[in-house]
């Protein structure tokens, strides 16, 4: 059914409907003023800051930031890309125990735990790491797990766009008491690439939307939570509209990726691999083997493309 290329979909930018906030153009937005001035600017959630750490010499070379939810599948992941480089993984470069930060050559590995509330605060903070680190063109990759819609457990998605609970193409975040919605864009070329080299790479792939979820449980409407209040009937209806809408996985992160990303000016992308198939049921429940063999394929990929794009 799901072909490599049965799910291209033609990449749109729409800003119909989306407040904008001062300072925002459609895409690179300015940088907050005030963050100009402090000089002594600490990172709370990751426990260090401009004057605790040289961060420039520790993180000024950094040209991907890999990102995901466990801190234990990043190290993992870490390890992993040190190995295959042959070039040294750093030790955990996090102060704090909400988040690991590794690096190895140019490329950083930070978890965001589960949820957007939680990868906003990283992001933020990793935004602000690159800024004063002075690192230049610096991608950001978020390599996650999700349920598919409609595609075989194993399948690695490659988003093209991050569509949020209320189904809109947006990031939604309130503000002041204001609800302000900001466009979910991710790069054309890099998903393309990704796509190609998946190919190559005999990854099993599929290009198509991701819907972002406020929740595990009822926001993906599953059977399986402690509450609810919907039928069978509506779960498999819902699915079955998502799945026309060109929605191939449920995760609960992109929508906010995709945005502070472009907001920032960086090119990003999502891959995450489906651990089940949503139209056959809720629960997670894979041998050891198996899920370490998909949480090998969105590593797998995205390596490809790192290797292949800083020649190491
Ligand atoms: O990147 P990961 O695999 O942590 O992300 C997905 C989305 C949720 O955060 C979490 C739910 O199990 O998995
Ligand atoms: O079904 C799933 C699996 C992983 N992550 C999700 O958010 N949903």
């Amino acid at each position: 059914m799901a072909g490599f290329l049965g799910y291209v979909f033609s990449h749109f930018q729409s800003t119909a409907n989306t407040t904008k906030m001062a300072g925002q153009t459609n895409g690179l937005e300015k940088r907050n003023k005030y963050l100009e001035n402090s000089k002594e600017d600490f990172l709370y959630h990751f426990g260090f800051g401009v004057a605790t750490l040289d961060l420039p010499k520790v993180f000024g070379d950094t040209k991907f930031v890999c990102t995901g939810g466990s801190p234990g599948r990043f190290k993992l992941y870490a390890e992993w890309f040190a190995k295959e480089c042959n070039i040294p993984c750093s030790e955990n470069l996090s102060k704090s125990d909400r988040f690991v930060i590794y690096k190895t050559g140019p490329v950083c590995w930070i978890n965001h735990g589960m949820g957007t509330p939680s990868l906003s605060i990283m992001l933020i903070e990793a935004l602000k790491l690159m800024h004063h680190a002075k690192a230049e063109n610096v991608t950001f990759i978020r390599l996650g797990t999700s349920g598919g819609v409609g595609v075989e457990p194993g399948t690695v998605v490659v988003t093209t766009e991050a569509m949020n609970a209320e189904l809109s193409d947006k990031h939604i975040q309130v503000i002041a008491g204001k609800r302000i919605e900001r466009p979910t864009q991710l790069d054309e070329n890099l998903r393309l690439e990704l796509c190609e080299l998946a190919a190559l790479k005999n990854i099993p792939v599929v290009t198509g939307k991701t819907m972002c979820a406020d929740d595990f449980y009822e926001g993906q409407m599953r059977l399986d939570g402690y509450f609810c209040d919907y039928k069978e009937e509506d779960k498999f209806a819902f699915l079955e509209k998502l799945y026309n809408l060109g929605v191939r996985n449920i995760e609960m992160e992109s929508t906010c990726f995709a945005s502070f990303t472009h907001r920032a000016g960086h090119r990003s992308a999502i891959v995450c691999v489906t651990l089940l198939n949503r139209m056959n049921g809720d629960q997670v429940k894979i041998e050891k083997e198996k899920y370490v063999e998909y949480e090998e394929r969105p590593f797998r990929l995205v390596t490809a493309l790192i290797r292949k794009q800083l020649a190491i």
